[in-house]
């Protein structure tokens, strides 16, 4: 399946990704254009070692640009969210080793797929998942016991210099929703669709999952109930729900 997974990735996200500015005149119009790069984490022994060309390359097959690749994604992760894992690194990975070795380790998960896109040799955007098996998503599975097939996707990053003309959207919603995961659907009848993990209080990248359609999943963690607290002077004031420290998203492909 995973062949079959990443020549439906090869085909629905885009060579390149392209987008115009112009100044307030509209006199200089600036196009700017970020090529794609599609890397693959390898299973050991699985059918995945044998990939490896133009359109894939195999990370254990060429260690030191994987790593580059690794590199950038992660410094890009760090650049954007770094003092949220710094901060819940503990709770999020069980142990006191630096976030960033727990996440280059993570990003090493045989069966990730990368596809990042670049300019001028730097790193514009990115996005990694997996053709996995998940939980607690099954709406009525009080036991979050039932387990279904899923693309989970790690990360989804655009740099600051590229954000807000489109790219998250064409990417997440384009590319791997309506074109991969429908595809995938339309060969796995047991297909779910599409989950995700995002920090409680990323706002912006919650308005975007909730835009195409995601709904907080039924297994994940929910927004503590308002309470009502006394102030100083012995009145009550109620506490406004709070967001955990993330939640679960998932889009369901009927
Ligand atoms: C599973 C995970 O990876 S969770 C972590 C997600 N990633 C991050 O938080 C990293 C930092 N953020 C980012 O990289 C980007 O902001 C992304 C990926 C969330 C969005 O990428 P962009 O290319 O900027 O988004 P895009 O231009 O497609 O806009 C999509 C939506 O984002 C939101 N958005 C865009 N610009 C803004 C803004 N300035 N303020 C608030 N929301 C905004 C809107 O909901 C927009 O919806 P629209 O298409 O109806 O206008």
């Amino acid at each position: 399946m995973f062949k079959k997974f990443l020549s439906i990735c090869i085909d629905e996200f885009p060579e390149t990704l392209e987008y115009t500015e112009s100044n307030e005149n509209a006199t200089v119009v600036t196009t700017t254009v970020l090529k794609r790069e599609i890397m693959c984490i390898p299973e050991e022994n699985g059918e995945v070692d044998s990939i490896d060309g133009p359109q894939c390359t195999n990370y254990n097959l060429h260690k030191s640009h994987g790593d580059h690749v690794l590199d950038s994604c992660v410094q890009l992760v760090d650049e954007h969210l770094g003092d949220k894992y710094r901060r819940a690194s503990r709770t999020i990975y069980g142990n006191r080793i630096p976030w960033k070795t727990n996440k280059l380790a993570e990003m090493k998960s045989a069966g990730l797929l990368y596809v990042s896109y670049w300019g001028n040799g730097a790193l514009g955007a990115f996005a990694s998942f997996m053709l996995t098996e998940e939980t607690g998503l099954v709406e009525g599975d009080a036991a979050h016991e039932v387990s279904v097939p899923v693309i989970y996707l790690y990360e989804i990053h655009v740099a600051h210099a590229h954000r807000g003309h489109g790219l998250g959207r064409r990417l997440l919603e384009r590319a791997l929703c309506e074109g991969v995961a429908r595809r995938v659907r339309r060969v796995r009848c047991d297909f779910f669709g599409v989950a995700l993990t995002v920090f409680g209080d990323n706002t912006r990248a919650r308005r975007l999952y909730e835009a195409i359609g995601f709904c907080r999943a039924p297994g994940s963690p929910a927004p503590a109930a308002p309470a009502l607290r006394p102030t100083r002077h012995g009145r009550k004031r109620v506490v406004v729900a709070r967001d955990p420290l993330y939640y679960v998203y998932c889009l369901h492909m009927p």
